[in-house]
Order: structure tokens, then sequence, then C-alpha cells
């Protein structure tokens, strides 16, 4: 396998590598920010490609944020973007049930673990739905509450999908409703199944890692609408109507935004070891992912 381009400190590298896409997909955690902190020259980069007349899209896997979340994000940290530019797991898991599994109402209610962002994108697309931030489930599970998922007193009969995303408020009483429905036949969807967050210049559990209690118990894996499923790419091209060879998915984490760039047959992938992997990662033989190019940092392509 091709050894990747470094790309930094080498301007015209960066050039002929810029010059060759219409559009980027931009990843957000680890590559805009850790967290609320901006990496340098993120403003300068994003503008320098759109004075150059290049499509952005912003695709993250982090489910807690609707697009509108996230537009506020981008307005607080100074970044220019359109609220129609992003494409989070939320909304691709809302677009999924809605327009792809459309089960027949009433019986296409979720039951969500996950937090308001997973929420907003279903009421953007009509999709009823249960759990998620009801507060009534952020409590200790009682001996009644046992009794009434058992018998099912305590379940919602149109419930017929279950989705999993990253929820900083998981406890056992979502899990044990969780499990009921997935036992009753629901489907079993998840925004992403990413394992860690990286947040705060450090990692921690991510959405993957908040629904694996489901997976061990339920003994199968969730149907993952994040990166790198290519139903999000396939919603995507759909979207913004990019041609996939003159598109470019820049990411930090090589098993979500790399491999969903190389599933996608994108014309390139850029690297950015400012997240989750390294350049240890990618170098040398027998490496399974391995993107086109790799910078330091973004802020290195304003050479
Ligand atoms: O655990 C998660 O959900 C992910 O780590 C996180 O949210 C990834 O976000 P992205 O890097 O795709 O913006």
């Amino acid at each position: 396998m091709a050894q990747p381009k470094y790309l930094t400190g080498d301007k015209a590298g960066i050039e002929e590598f810029i010059d060759k896409f219409d559009a980027f997909l931009f990843d957000c955690d680890g590559v805009l920010w850790s967290g609320d902190h901006l990496f340098p020259k993120v403003p300068e980069v994003l503008e320098m490609l759109r004075s150059r007349g290049k499509q952005l899209v912003f695709v993250t896997n982090n489910s807690t944020k609707s697009r509108a979340d996230y537009k506020k994000k981008f307005d607080k940290l100074g970044i220019p973007a359109k609220v129609d530019e992003v494409f989070g797991s939320s909304y691709s898991a809302a677009i999924y049930i809605s327009r792809i599994l459309s089960l027949p109402p009433p019986k296409n209610k979720v039951f969500v673990l996950g937090e308001s962002g997973i929420e907003a994108e279903l009421e953007s697309e009509n999709v009823p739905y249960v759990g998620g931030t009801d507060p009534s489930l952020r409590r200790d599970i009682t001996p009644e509450d046992f009794a009434a998922i058992a018998d099912g007193s305590m379940l919602d009969d149109d419930v017929g999908v279950v989705l999993s995303g990253l929820d900083f408020h998981v406890n056992y009483l979502k899990l044990a409703i969780a499990f009921a429905y997935l036992r009753r036949g629901a489907q079993f969807l998840a925004t992403n199944t990413d394992s860690t967050l990286p947040m705060a210049h450090a990692f921690f559990p991510g959405a993957g890692s908040v629904g694996a209690p489901l997976v061990k118990a339920i003994g199968r894996e969730a149907l993952a609408l994040g990166k790198p499923s290519q139903a999000m790419m396939d919603a995507i091209e759909g979207k913004f109507k990019v041609d996939r060879e003159k598109t470019c998915m820049v990411g930090d984490r090589l098993n979500t935004d790399i491999q969903f760039g190389i599933e996608g047959k994108l014309g390139g992938t850029l690297m950015v070891c400012t997240g989750v992997n390294s350049k240890e990662d990618i170098l040398g033989e027998g490496k399974p992912v391995v993107p086109a190019a790799y910078v330091d940092s973004l802020g290195d392509l304003m050479g």
C-alpha cells in the first residue's frame, strides 16, 4: 500500500492537493477542535478553501448536537459555516429511519439512548420518540420498574426502533428499557459506534462504548448510521450532489473518518494528527487504513 504524502511544510504539495478537489468533508471533533478549544488557524483554512470556491460539509459522528446546535458552536468559535453545511450522525439516523426504514406508523416510534441532538433531528423528520433526555428516567431502577418492564406495562407498544448514541446520562434503567424493546424485536440502530470521544485534549468513552452493554446483552451489533457507514455517504451525496472523485474527506480517526472516505471511493483522504490517530498509525508496512495524505494540524494547509 502506498505511503501517505506528508504535506506539512510542503507548500507546492498542499496547493496541488487542494486543487484536486471541489468539495471537502470535514470531521469536527479532533480536526476543528477539542471540546471548545479551536485548533490553530482553523477559520483561516476554511475561509481559504471557500475563497477558492470549494464546497465544505461538516460531517460529525457526535450525536449530542443537532445541525442547529453545531451552527451555534461554529458561531461561538468564530467559524464561518451555514447550518445546511452540517451533516451529523443524528441527522443521518433520522433520515434513515424516516426515509429508508420508514416503518408504518404508529409502530415507527424510537426509544432513544442519547442526548437532545438525536431528539431534535428525529423531530425534524417527524419521527416520534421516547426516552432520550426524559428526566423521569434519570434515576435508579426500582423493584417496581423491574416488574413493569417485565410485564410490559412500562413499555410503549409503538416503539419499533432502539437508537443508541452518545448519552452522558446513561444508566441501568435506560439500558434495561432499551434491552426490553430489543427483545420484543425492535430494530437496533446506532448513530455511530466510536469507541472514544476526543475531549479536553484527552479521550473519554464514546458512543460505541455507551451502547456496548446493549450489544453484549442482546448478542448482536447495531446498524450504525454514522461514519464509516456508507448509508451516511449516500445521504451526503444525495443532499450535496458532490462528485465523489473530486471530494476529499478530512479526519483524525482512521476507523471512521478515513475508512469512510476510502470505502466511499472519494478522490482523496487527509488525516490530521490532532485527534485520535497519529503518524505512527499510518507509516510503515501492513497498516490496514492509510490516508492519501496527512498533516500535523489542519492549520498547516495555510502553508
Ligand atoms: O463518541 C463519539 O460519538 C465520537 O467520538 C465523537 O462524537 C466523534 O465526533 P466527530 O469526530 O465525528 O466529529
